[in-house]
């Protein structure tokens, strides 16, 4: 069930979609995106996100990953058009988990 681990992360992805985005090849998907505008990458994205629904719903694991994995690309491109680095997503992910507490008690010994 599943596959490895992968040493890909979303940093990797976004700093490709900044390149690709950036670098005007006919062929990329990414610059045709950032061409667009983000109107049509923020329609993009909407697009995959029911797509991945559609999906979960349905209990189909493989369009599940797929979907995703076009969801999570889309994403990257919109936060990029938008000026807004993951780093700063992540910040704001850490702030809440920090908030809740949650990291300081998965860190403490299970009571005996
Ligand atoms: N992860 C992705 C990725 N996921 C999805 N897609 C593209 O997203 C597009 C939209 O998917 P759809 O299913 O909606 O396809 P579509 O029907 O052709 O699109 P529409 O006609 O609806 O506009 C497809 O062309 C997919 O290839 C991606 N395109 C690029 N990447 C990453 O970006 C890198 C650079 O890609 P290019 O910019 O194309 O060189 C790649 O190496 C990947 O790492």
């Amino acid at each position: 069930m599943g596959s490895s681990p992968s040493a890909f992360s979303l940093a990797d992805l976004e700093k490709i979609v900044a390149e690709r985005g950036r670098g005007g090849d006919p062929g990329s998907w990414t610059a045709k995106l950032f061409a667009g505008g983000m109107d049509r990458a923020a329609k993009k994205l909407g697009e995959e996100a029911v797509e991945a629904v559609i999906a979960a719903v349905a209990g189909d694991r493989n369009a599940l990953v797929s979907e995703s994995a076009d969801l999570v690309y889309h994403w990257l491109v919109v936060l990029a058009l938008a000026g807004v680095p993951l780093s700063e997503v992540l910040a704001e992910l850490e702030r809440r988990t920090a908030q809740s507490g949650i990291a300081e008690k998965a860190a403490r010994p299970a009571p005996r």
